[in-house]
């Protein structure tokens, strides 16, 4: 190419950034109008509700059915949500509080549900997540629910039968591992690998095949990991991209999940029920009595109703020994008149059920 077409490109794509910013300004004024609007319209005593998830998965993807290319859907829809993400910045700029340090996955699942222009705030464990929330000191929480190589996240599940949450939306990452070292790292001489229990029980065959006789270490957070091993000569790390970048460190190997397709799902935590979007989720916490049967009384609404489950957990309830709840989540909105009708009939057979709230399918 030669330096005469390099100009005129450059200039093409200067005029064309004018207009790209011209436009975002004037979409973000219109943001500002919508909070007038909203600000307006409230009856006595309301508070305003500036955070729209329902509008904003619309918005996504309203943005990937009309994406021509070449940038890909999901390219096309991380930029719209930074765009949005800024534009509610303006109405109110929101506080989320998630699983911490820094650099975590969880940290990573914030910033892809809500964008980068939120206020974040790292909290040392689940339940932490949740008090902040129930406190009032953030309007949103976000924290792992299931990873599809080790399964549930029980802290989370066990931290809603303890707190009133509302889920206001989902999230999923792929999960990427990598053995990390530092600068002083003796890579011949490591003794010591440090992860979250789950990463190093997601990287297990990995680990078995190439450091057999290596201290496996679990500590809170991967995050946490990557940490510890910066002062260390003799020490490794199983950490994702942000936990590497934050800490300096560099990749002794990458990608050493066992399960290529590995993925984590996460769950925005609020206060605020979220209207139907026509592609929702829901999730409910229930438990029946100790009786044989109980779990097929449980399934055979959704079942006759063709409702899709997604996902049913166990867990041992708080109330009494051998005795459990299942967490469910299913397709619908608990406003839809089939799911609302497969509820009451659920609540008829159950000793107690509690939905945990519906919220958008996740977009991106
Ligand atoms: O439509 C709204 O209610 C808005 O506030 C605008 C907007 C946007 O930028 O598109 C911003 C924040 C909301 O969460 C949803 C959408």
């Amino acid at each position: 190419m030669s330096e005469q077409e390099l100009k005129a490109l450059r200039v093409r794509i200067d005029s064309l950034d004018e207009k790209v910013l011209e436009l975002i300004s004037e979409r973000a004024r219109c943001a500002q109008e919508v909070a007038r609007v909203k600000m307006a319209s409230l009856a006595e005593g309301e508070v305003p509700v500036f955070y729209r998830p329902e509008r904003e998965a619309q918005v996504l993807k309203r943005v990937m059915e009309r994406n021509k290319g070449p940038l890909g859907n999901e390219e096309m829809a991380r930029l719209f949500r930074e765009i949005m993400s800024s534009c509610l910045a303006l109405e109110q700029p929101l506080k989320v509080a998630y699983l911490g340090p820094e650099g975590t996955f969880t940290q990573a699942a914030a910033m892809k549900h809500f964008g980068h222009a939120v206020i974040s705030k790292p909290m040392a464990a689940i339940d932490e997540v949740f008090r902040e929330v129930a406190a009032g000191a953030v309007n949103f929480g976000v924290v792992p629910v299931e990873n599809s190589t080790e399964g549930a996240v029980n802290h989370t599940l066990d931290s809603f039968l303890e707190h009133d949450m509302v889920i206001c939306g989902e999230v999923e990452l792929r999960i990427h591992h990598h053995l990390l070292v530092g600068e002083n790292t003796k890579t011949d001489s490591i003794s010591r690998i440090y992860s979250h229990a789950q990463s190093l029980a997601q990287c297990r065959k990995w680990l078995d095949a190439h450091y057999p006789n290596v201290e496996r270490v679990a500590v809170s957070s991967n995050a946490e990991a990557a940490k510890r091993v910066k002062g260390e000569w003799n020490s490794a790390a199983i950490a994702g991209d942000m936990a590497a970048g934050l800490y300096g460190l560099t990749r002794l190997a990458e990608k050493i999940e066992d399960r290529p397709d590995n993925s984590t799902r996460f769950l925005m935590i609020g206060s605020q029920e979220v209207p139907p979007t026509g592609d929702d989720k829901t999730s409910i916490i229930v438990s029946m009595s100790n009786k044989p049967g109980a779990l097929h009384e449980l399934l055979v609404p959704f079942h006759d109703n063709g409702i899709d489950l997604t996902r049913i957990e166990t867990r041992p309830s708080r109330s009494g020994k051998w005795t459990y709840v299942f967490f469910i989540d299913f397709m619908g909105h608990h406003r839809d008149p089939l799911v609302k009708g497969v509820l009451e009939k659920i609540s008829q057979e159950a000793v107690a059920l509690k939905v945990l709230g519906s919220y958008p399918k996740a977009v991106l």
